[in-house]
């Protein structure tokens, strides 16, 4: 794959095996998420989320998403408890989506797919950076949030708001004072389990968090998403859409454990 990964028929990820050997790893995500066969475990905690709005800094279209990064310098926007031990800080969060309503999540649920899912990345701080945590097996947590069609979501509209500046691909803004706790949903119950990046380069260095209450966005929301281009300014416009990566066909009969 000599030309940049993506989701285009032939850089998509069926594809990113060629450049990225891991893609058939022993802890690839996303997984198909059976709620059936998780085993709680009661020695998990509660998840801890403490944001400090202060440290959004700015919101870039980088070709695959759109990702709100945040200031990593200091303990102020953190996530503690549940499944990891320590503490992780906030590095950006992102989003990825279908050409339809009918797909888009890269997590399922019992096989069905949601029309988009949040992801807050965060990174282990016994580490010295981001990039020295992406290459260690405890190095990250992502927290998955699926958002299902309903209602018009208002904690959305500051982020829809900004796709006007960030259209194609490269093009960034300041995006300042944002709170990530607005875009959670009533409960922070969940389901956790030892992945990957999922996309490139889909290094296995993720605690997966995913919570299990979605968050609502209208059809006409989601209808903004996929005015946004993979494409830069001046060449051939390509709507930003199915920027996921599906879970593997079948899980193997020793699917990773899915805990609480
Ligand atoms: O999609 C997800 O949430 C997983 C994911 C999380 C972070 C991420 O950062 C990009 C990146 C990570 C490590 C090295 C280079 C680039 C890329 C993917
Ligand atoms: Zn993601």
């Amino acid at each position: 794959m000599s030309h940049g990964w993506g989701y285009g028929a032939n850089n998509g990820p069926e594809k990113w095996g060629e450049d990225f050997p891991v893609a058939n790893g022993p802890r690839q995500s996303p997984i198909n998420i059976v709620p059936k066969e998780a085993q709680y475990d009661s020695t998990l905690k509660s998840l801890k989320l403490k944001y400090d709005p202060s440290n959004a800094k700015g919101i870039l279209n980088n070709g695959h998403s759109f990702q709100v990064d945040y200031e990593d310098d200091a303990n102020s926007s953190i996530l503690t408890g549940g499944p990891i031990s320590g503490t992780y800080r906030l590095k950006q969060f992102h989003f990825h989506w279908g050409a339809s309503d009918g797909k888009g999540s890269e997590h399922t649920v019992n096989g069905i797919k949601f029309p988009c899912e949040l992801h807050l990345v965060h990174w282990n701080t016994k580490y010295p950076s981001f990039g020295e945590a992406a290459s260690q097996p405890d190095g990250l947590a992502v927290v998955g949030v699926f958002l299902k069609i309903g209602a018009a979501n208002p904690r959305l509209q500051k982020v829809l708001d900004a796709f006007d500046s960030i259209k194609t691909k490269g093009k960034q803004t300041v995006f300042a004072n944002f709170d990530p706790k607005t875009l959670l949903p009533g409960s922070l119950d969940f389901w956790t389990y030892d992945g990957s990046l999922t996309t490139p380069p889909l290094l296995e260095s993720v605690s997966w968090i995913v919570l299990k209450e979605p968050i609502s966005v209208s059809p006409v929301q989601m209808a903004r998403f996929r005015g946004l281009l993979f494409t830069g300014e001046g060449e051939a416009p390509c709507c930003m859409v199915d920027n996921y990566r599906p879970p593997p066909a079948s899980e193997g009969p020793s699917g990773p454990r899915l805990l609480q």
